[in-house]
């Protein structure tokens, strides 16, 4: 490791210790005040009786649903840093800035030495509590992008964001590392350019092992704050929690990228061809800075894109910066730009390969740009399809899947594999395919259809219609007959089901807000012998978990088997969660 920041003269590490297990401490975290936990559907139906939108919002920003990144930061990640603070330095929190609405204006832009980093928050933000010049008496409780636990910093204080009791967090940008954290890597180490202004990427300046290590702290601290203490220790549920597995590729892994622009860019007077990338994320020096920086990050390149996604990037922003040259726009509307890969075999011929479906490179004849590949032993290639109504095709363990462009598919191929192997293994499917499995939320059939030859019948449900269709033609194309699949709630294949509970397995992959209590209601009201929910959202993974244990008819009847992460996206803070059910 280097000891030298981008910018700067040579600086010493920091020699405070600091562990990848201590990135977001939670020791005390037993102790933190539990969120009242509300389903999702109820707090809908909560704001729906009452107020305006802007009420509504008001209303949210104060008081969030626990379960989104925001929720944990000021229920969770806030008052326990508060606490710790408390406890190892003496210091009450009467000595933190409330925001009585008059201090966000005396705080802003002020610049503040030597802050240190204590723990990092549940989106990769490093978190401080900032001394300040202008109130020697007071502190502020700073949430400061890309600073990472152990570094003292230089930041500004940008916004000030009013929580419970009053109680104001402040959000800052990082200016400059002073000093860094043992923690971090050499700037020359950091893979890509745009790190530390595009919001895209939060830990690249994180090893991979620290980065995993991370991933598993935030589902034990997602189980410490949604899960009663109680319930937590009956089940052991930390010492379930297996160490997260890793993603096979590190980087160029991301099979579907959707970069914008601002269509505000075009309205400047001359227009100005709009910056194509991601939203910017803090104002750094201690990166490159551009001084005249807009909202959205101008990216020519994303080295988290597979190779043949990144080349549709370079040719859509060739193709649309002669576009803007010709006319002077480049669109009113369809600010996002879907760039996915497709597979499909080699056609035969040259005019064959002008027909596909592709990006095409403006600058080299106008042919659709193809990477060559092998799939189950023929000559295949990739394309970057950008028509959102385009059918792309995907092969995982030589099963292919198609689905339409702007659905849902898994976006990192290479970790696919290991995450289907390791589902199949937990549902437990018994000798001689006596089994059942249930797909709940099933998409275009990725579980089902990968776990087609392992038992008897396989009924999936789906809320999309197109998802739906595809999943069936899905079973078609790989010879598979023994799966129906139903468009509706979730909730509604309790309807129709005939599977002998014993023998029935049931997979779960939700969105982001998690299951509705409705359906988890019915679910335990089934009875299976496993479940194994599949989650990008650890902390509604956690609330359902809690709820299904606790609050169904036969929930007391099932015991936490294993909890595991999956690094879908590596150099970001998201996990997949796998959580197992089973029934004694
Ligand atoms: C995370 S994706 C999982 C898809 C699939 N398991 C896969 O891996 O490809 C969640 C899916 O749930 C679907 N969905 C959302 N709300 C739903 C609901 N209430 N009932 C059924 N499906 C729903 C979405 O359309 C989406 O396809």
């Amino acid at each position: 490791m280097s000891s030298q920041t981008s910018s700067g003269p040579p600086v010493k590490r920091t020699s405070s210790a600091v562990s990848p297990e201590s990135v977001l401490d939670s020791s005390n975290s037993s102790t933190a005040k539990k969120p009242k936990i509300e389903s999702t559907h109820k707090r809908k139906s909560r704001r729906g009786r009452k107020g305006s939108k802007r009420q509504q919002k008001q209303r949210q920003r104060l008081d969030p649903d626990p379960t989104t990144t925001e929720g944990v930061l000021t229920k969770y990640t806030i008052p326990l840093l508060m606490k710790q603070y408390d406890n190892n330095h003496g210091v009450s929190k009467d000595q933190l800035i409330v925001n009585d609405g008059t201090m966000n204006w005396l705080l802003k832009d002020q610049v503040v030495d030597n802050v240190k980093i204590l723990i990092m928050d549940v989106q990769g933000d490093g978190v401080a509590i900032v001394e300040l010049p202008s109130h020697p008496d007071k502190k502020v409780i700073c949430v400061i992008p890309f600073g990472i636990p152990g570094d003292i910093v230089k930041i500004k204080l940008n916004q000030l964001i009013r929580i419970e009791n009053g109680i104001g967090y402040c959000k800052a940008d990082l200016l400059h590392v002073i000093n860094p954290s043992q923690l971090r890597l050499a700037e020359d180490q950091i893979p890509c350019k745009y790190f530390g202004i595009c919001s895209g990427c939060q830990l690249q300046s994180l090893d991979y092992s620290t980065q995993l290590q991370l991933k598993r702290r935030t589902i034990v601290n997602a189980y410490r704050f949604l899960m009663d203490e109680s319930l937590r220790s009956r089940e052991k549920i930390e010492d379930k929690i297996g160490q997260t597995v890793g993603s096979p590729l590190l980087v160029g892994y991301r099979t579907k990228l959707t970069p914008h622009y601002d269509l505000l860019d075009m309205k400047a007077d001359p227009p100005k061809i709009p910056s194509i990338g991601y939203e910017a994320k803090g104002r750094p020096e201690w990166r490159v800075m551009n001084e005249n920086q807009t909202r959205v990050v101008d990216i020519e390149d994303c080295i988290i894109g597979t190779p043949i996604v990144r080349k549709g990037l370079a040719n859509e922003r060739t193709r649309l910066s002669k576009k803007f040259d010709q006319e002077g726009s480049i669109g009113k509307k369809g600010a996002t730009i879907l760039l996915r890969e497709d597979t499909v075999p080699k056609p035969d011929s040259k005019d064959d390969e002008m027909n596909l479906n592709g990006s095409r490179d403006t600058d080299h004849d106008d042919t659709v740009s193809t990477i060559p590949c092998i799939v189950k032993d023929q000559p295949y290639i990739k394309t970057c399809v950008t028509d959102h109504n385009s059918t792309v095709h995907e092969y995982v363990n030589g099963l292919e899947f198609r689905f339409l462009a702007n659905e849902f598919f898994q976006n990192n191929n290479s970790i696919l594999p290991l995450v289907i192997d390791y589902v199949q293994k937990k549902l437990n499917f018994g000798e001689g395919r006596d089994s059942y499995l249930v797909d709940a939320y099933c998409g275009s059939g990725l579980f089902s259809i990968s776990s087609a030859k392992s038992v008897k019948r396989i009924l999936g449900v789906e809320i999309s219609a197109q998802s739906i269709k595809f999943a069936k033609l899905n079973a078609e194309l790989n010879h598979i007959d023994n799966c129906e699949f139903i468009a509706g709630k979730a909730e509604k294949l309790f309807d129709q089901i005939d599977f002998p509970r014993d023998q029935t397995s049931v997979i779960l992959d939700p969105p982001r807000k998690g299951c509705d209590k409705v359906f988890l209601d019915q679910l335990s009201q089934f009875l299976p012998k496993r479940v194994v929910y599949v989650s990008c959202n650890v902390h509604s993974q956690a609330r359902d978990i809690q709820s299904f244990l606790t609050e169904t008819e036969n929930g007391s009847k099932y015991h936490v088997e294993s909890i595991r992460g999956f690094d879908f996206f590596p150099q970001t803070y998201h996990v997949e969660s796998v959580a197992v059910l089973e029934r004694e």
